[in-house]
């Protein structure tokens, strides 16, 4: 029995949600490059939890029930307010998305219609969450979420206090599409060994959050923003890559496990990181990804991931850099609901052996005698 290390390679489920087939990105079949020009953030959840595109009505269902169901609670405003300030936001919101099932009647009902209907409620609230904790950290009052509004002028909105630009709100709804859901990466996966155990929603969305907080999952759009900063100029960047990679430190935002001929969904964030930068007449940001986007395809061979030219988008967004991994929980967390449906209509338990490499025949010795 030998181990592969970080399962690369390993297929351990079936699914029909997403594809990564010949660095084609697909959801149910749609190439994510059609969806990201033509489609919004709540049509592509709707496919990703019901297979198919929506007809209008439906459509306009499922916008209602985002709606009906984006406030927060006074119970879990209190709770925002009684966190440290300075706690990082994706401790918060996996803090906060744990709690959500405390007060919901129905966290241990595990129909299909039960856990459909908490995938909505979850989507629904947790922009609510992000920004509210936002707002509170800074000693403003959270902003109630408005309907009609749509759900990613909605997430700008109860940020900011004001309703954002159309070109904005197309901006982040494009970005929302774009990391809605990516195969078995590691927090869908976590989402998964969750649900195999029959625990309920609340319970693998949370282990969700806590494996795409790390830094080499979706942790690393933050860590790009701050290499970007830490860097500060175009001309500093060869020296300071260089060096790093003289290191064999990471360059956040570059490589992938399955990619290995770039990512589908780079091209779109550096187009937008390109709009958004000339829209604000301040391309700094798009420019300095640029060369450095060159500078370690050339010297490593490298490729940007979805992360990489996110974090100059957000940036141009005016969204603070550690919001950035909340962003994509708020998008991801249609794809891990989408997951966890799929492990419950087809569970056996995920239980993968370890080889072992540890000492063997030991003799007990008692404790004085150590
Ligand atoms: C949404 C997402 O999760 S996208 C990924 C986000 N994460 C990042 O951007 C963090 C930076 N990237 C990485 O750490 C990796 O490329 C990962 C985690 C994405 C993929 O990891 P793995 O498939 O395990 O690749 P692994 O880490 O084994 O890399 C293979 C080789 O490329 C190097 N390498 C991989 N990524 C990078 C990078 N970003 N910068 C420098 N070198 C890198 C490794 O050091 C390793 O070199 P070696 O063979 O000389 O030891
Ligand atoms: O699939 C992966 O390993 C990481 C990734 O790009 C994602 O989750 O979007």
């Amino acid at each position: 029995m030998s181990a592969a290390k970080g399962l690369e390679g390993v297929v351990a489920v079936t699914s029909e949600i997403s594809s990564i087939i010949d660095g084609v990105l697909t959801y149910r079949g749609y190439n994510i490059d059609d969806l990201a020009e033509k489609s919004t953030f709540e049509e592509t959840a709707f496919l990703l939890w019901n297979g198919r595109l929506p007809k209008q009505t439906e459509l306009d269902q499922l916008k209602k029930d985002l709606d009906a169901h984006a406030a927060i609670s006074e119970i879990v405003i209190e709770q925002l307010k009684a966190y440290p300030k300075d706690v990082h936001p994706m401790s918060m919101l996996r803090t906060a998305v744990s709690s959500l099932a405390l007060f919901d009647p129905e966290a241990e009902v595990k129909t299909e219609a039960s856990n459909h209907n908490k995938a909505i409620q979850l989507t629904a609230k947790i922009p609510t969450i992000i920004t509210a904790f936002a707002r509170i950290r800074e000693g403003k009052e959270p902003v109630a979420p408005k309907s009609g509004l749509g759900f990613a002028a909605n997430f700008l909105y109860m940020l900011n206090g004001e309703e954002p630009t159309e070109v904005a709100a197309k901006a982040l709804d494009k970005a929302l599409i774009l990391h809605a859901d990516h195969e078995l990466n590691a927090s869908t996966f976590a989402a998964r060994v969750t649900t195999g155990t029959l625990s309920d929603v609340y319970s693998a969305v949370t282990s969700a959050i806590g494996a795409l907080k790390g830094p080499l999952h979706g942790g690393a759009n933050e860590q790009v923003m701050a290499t970007l900063e830490e860097i500060g100029s175009v001309d500093r960047i060869v020296p300071v890559i260089e060096e790093k990679l003289a290191n064999k430190e990471k360059i956040m935002g570059f490589g992938h496990r399955v990619y290995k001929d770039g990512d589908p969904r780079a091209k779109h964030l550096r187009e937008m990181s390109r709009q958004l930068g000339e829209q604000k007449a301040d391309t700094k940001w798009y420019d300095m990804s640029v060369k450095i986007d060159e500078l370690v395809v050339d010297k490593k061979g490298l490729k940007p991931n979805v992360d990489f030219y996110s974090a100059s988008v957000y940036t141009y967004l005016d969204i603070p850099r550690d919001l950035f991994t909340p962003i994509f929980a708020t998008s991801r967390v249609t794809g891990w609901t989408a997951h966890i449906l799929e492990q419950y209509a087809n569970n056996r338990l995920i239980r993968p052996r370890a080889e072992y490499t540890g000492l063997a025949n030991q003799k007990y010795v008692s404790i004085n005698e150590r």
